[in-house]
């Protein structure tokens, strides 16, 4: 379980508190209007934000004072974060190694990676020598290849079309679930929710309510967002 413990997370001037637990081994979707704090509660936990009161404990260790680098959280984002130089391998290779010369076992598993992300092939292609989703699937290989027991998806397919957004969003969770995977996605669209997520988390300005299932909070949002979910 991730337990955020009357969390205060900071981004700038502003604050969002959490005081949830999140189950492991689900998915749980993250939804609320624009500027609500959804990335600022992702940011928390994965450490890139400071922390102004609580504790983030994950299977009750509490991870509150460790670097990003520490916790056991990967990250996907919207722009994919490829480097543009390096190639496919070299860029998901990061997952297992810094130095781009990777050894004979660690390309074995970059190719396995990429093949089961549907990109076998393709590992010296530079990211500009790729579509849209086939950047995404090397940025979702790369995270499933780091190893992490807590997969945070910051709406990292947006910028798809709604059909391969679906489709990449199928892929990330039969993937991180298949590996055993923790996964928290920040999500505009209540459909992606209903297609993937066991619990919602609602976060409304300043707050990140605790998960509640997903067909109920679809169903039967709390006020502060029956406007926002229509
Ligand atoms: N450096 C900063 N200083 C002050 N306020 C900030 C800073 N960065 C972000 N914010 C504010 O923090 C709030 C939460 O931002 P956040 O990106 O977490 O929202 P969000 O729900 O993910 O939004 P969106 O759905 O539009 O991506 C917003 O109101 C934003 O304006």
């Amino acid at each position: 379980m991730l337990w955020c413990d009357q969390a205060m997370f900071g981004q700038g001037t502003y604050e969002l508190s959490a005081d949830l637990k999140i189950e492991a081994g689900k998915v749980t979707a993250v939804i609320g209007p624009s500027g609500s704090g959804k990335s600022t509660l992702l940011g928390g936990i994965a450490g890139f934000h400071p922390q102004h009161s609580g504790r983030v404990l994950w299977k009750d260790a509490d991870i509150t004072l460790l670097p990003p680098q520490n916790r056991p959280v990967s990250m996907l984002f919207q722009d994919n974060n490829l480097f543009p130089h390096l190639t496919v391998m070299q860029n998901v290779g990061l997952a297992v190694s810094s130095r781009l010369r990777l050894t004979v076992p660690q390309r074995d598993r970059v190719n396995a990676i990429l093949d089961r992300v549907g990109l076998g092939g393709l590992g010296d292609r530079l990211p500009a020598a790729l579509s849209g989703g086939q950047q995404s699937r090397a940025a979702l290989a790369r995270a499933l290849l780091q190893d992490r027991e807590i997969m945070l998806m910051d709406e990292p397919f947006s910028a798809l079309g709604p059909g391969l957004k679906a489709e990449m969003l199928d892929l990330s969770v039969e993937l991180a679930k298949a590996a055993g995977r923790t996964v928290i996605m920040v999500t505009h669209d209540p459909a992606d929710a209903a297609r993937v997520a066991d619990a919602v988390i609602g976060v409304a300005p300043g707050i990140a309510f605790a998960p509640a299932v997903t067909s109920q909070f679809l169903r039967d949002p709390p006020e502060a967002f029956k406007d926002y979910l229509g």
